[in-house]
């Protein structure tokens, strides 16, 4: 996509004087708490018990979402004074993508779970602000409604590889043809990790031909069917769960990937440096140092403590982008200072969703965007681009 992201005239971080003066001349307060990292009880209460725990939790025993939160907490950003931020820019580009901030939405599948809009409500906040919406091979919606509800504005396809050959094909030439410029190909889901608050319930969606829009209407998907999906379902479901999981995949897989996409490519759920360089050996054009937000690996490494490794290794060659704990703008400067060109939010966009649907995904997008501006001017830059390692410090451990 080409065209110019839409900047406010201010800055992003002019949103706080508006609440306050909401609060003031119109005794209006925000709906949705602005402490994004808190959203997530207010979603608690709003989502629907097998939603929740789809939603929420992480894979296994929660210990990587919960080094996700530590890595995070392990960095001090040091603040510069005196070096003239009255006006800020945040605006980039990756890989061709115009952006207002370096910010997209992560792919996330069946977002209906959250709200009865599902993407098409996070695809209309997200066109609105000009914030680039990756789109899930397991959205609830397809590529051609996720097109028409997100006009113009950028958007990527994030590709689950099906292991059947025609699938994939179409799927690509779906997302080429409704304006999806750059592919994202996860890695580090080729099968679901062990997801207890899920296995209780023994509850998938996909498996109720929830979060299979894509297949659903997929030529090449529905020519393998026996029955038409109204008459048998259950056979739909059940042959989305046979081409799903893909673990055989390996490097000598993307050459044709490359054949049959014409934009860039990233692969996303990169922990390791080693994988990192040989993305790049293997011609891919960025990586997303991720952990899946800890859904998949119990006992993963946190991802902010995997990123500066990755930037060091490729971060001169490929785009290097960040996921998995991002819940501020503080955890945004702190990925940025180590390294990632950019970072895609996840679960808050659905609690927003959840609570508001595209109001609530439009509030949480706002206040991050608010508050990474404030972050950035009252830590003495004008843009992300002054961030470097040197704007952090370790913190300090107490004394025990
Ligand atoms: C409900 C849910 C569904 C997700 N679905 C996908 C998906 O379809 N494809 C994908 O690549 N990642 C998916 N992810 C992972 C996100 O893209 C992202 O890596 C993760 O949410 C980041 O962690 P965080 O939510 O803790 O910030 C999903 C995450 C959640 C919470
Ligand atoms: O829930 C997820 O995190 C996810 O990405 C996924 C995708 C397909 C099947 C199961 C889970």
């Amino acid at each position: 996509m080409t065209q110019e992201a839409p900047h406010p005239p201010g800055n992003y971080g002019d949103h706080q004087l508006g609440i306050y003066l909401n609060g003031m001349f119109a005794d209006r307060t925000p709906d949705l708490t602005t402490d994004l990292a808190a959203l997530e009880d207010q979603a608690r209460a709003a989502l629907a018990p097998e939603a929740l725990g789809y939603v929420v939790p992480s894979a296994g025993s929660g210990a990587t979402a919960r080094a996700n939160r530590e890595a995070f907490d392990r960095w001090r950003i040091v603040p510069r004074v005196l070096r003239s931020g009255a006006r800020r820019d945040l605006s980039c580009e990756v890989l061709g993508t115009s952006m207002p901030a370096p910010l997209l939405i992560a792919p996330m599948g069946v977002q209906t779970l959250a709200h009865p809009d599902g993407e098409l409500a996070t695809v209309r906040a997200a066109a609105a602000l000009g914030v680039p919406y990756v789109h899930s091979t397991q959205a609830a919606h397809s590529f051609e409604q996720i097109a028409e509800a997100g006009g113009d504005a950028p958007r990527w396809y994030q590709l689950y590889w099906p292991t059947d050959r025609e699938v994939c094909l179409s799927f690509l030439e779906r997302a080429k043809a409704t304006g999806f410029s750059t592919l994202v190909l996860t890695l580090d889901t080729p099968m679901l990790g062990w997801r207890p608050a899920d296995l209780n319930r023994g509850f998938l969606p996909f498996l109720r031909n929830v979060g299979i829009a894509n297949y659903l209407t997929d030529p090449a998907f529905l020519a393998k069917l026996d029955k038409p999906v109204a008459e048998d379902p259950g056979a739909a479901a059940l042959h989305w769960a046979k081409m799903f999981p893909n673990p055989g995949l390996s490097w000598a897989d993307l050459p044709f990937l490359r054949e049959h996409w014409d934009g860039p490519i990233l692969l996303k759920g990169i922990s390791a440096a080693e994988d990192a360089r040989l993305a790049a050996d293997h011609g891919m054009d960025g990586v997303v140092v991720s952990n899946h937000g800890g859904r998949q690996v119990d006992g993963a490494i946190g991802a902010l403590d995997a990123l500066p490794a990755v930037a060091d290794a490729v971060g001169d060659r490929i785009a290097v982008l960040f996921d998995s704990g991002v819940r501020t703008g503080a955890d945004t400067v702190k990925a940025l200072a180590l390294g990632a060109r950019a970072v895609l939010l996840g679960r808050p966009v659905l609690y927003g969703l959840a609570l508001a649907g595209q109001e609530g995904v439009d509030h949480v997008l706002r206040c991050l965007l608010a508050e990474l501006d404030l972050t950035l001017a009252l830590s003495g830059y004008v843009s992300h681009r002054g961030l470097s390692r040197e704007s952090l410090a370790c913190a300090q451990r107490s004394a025990p």
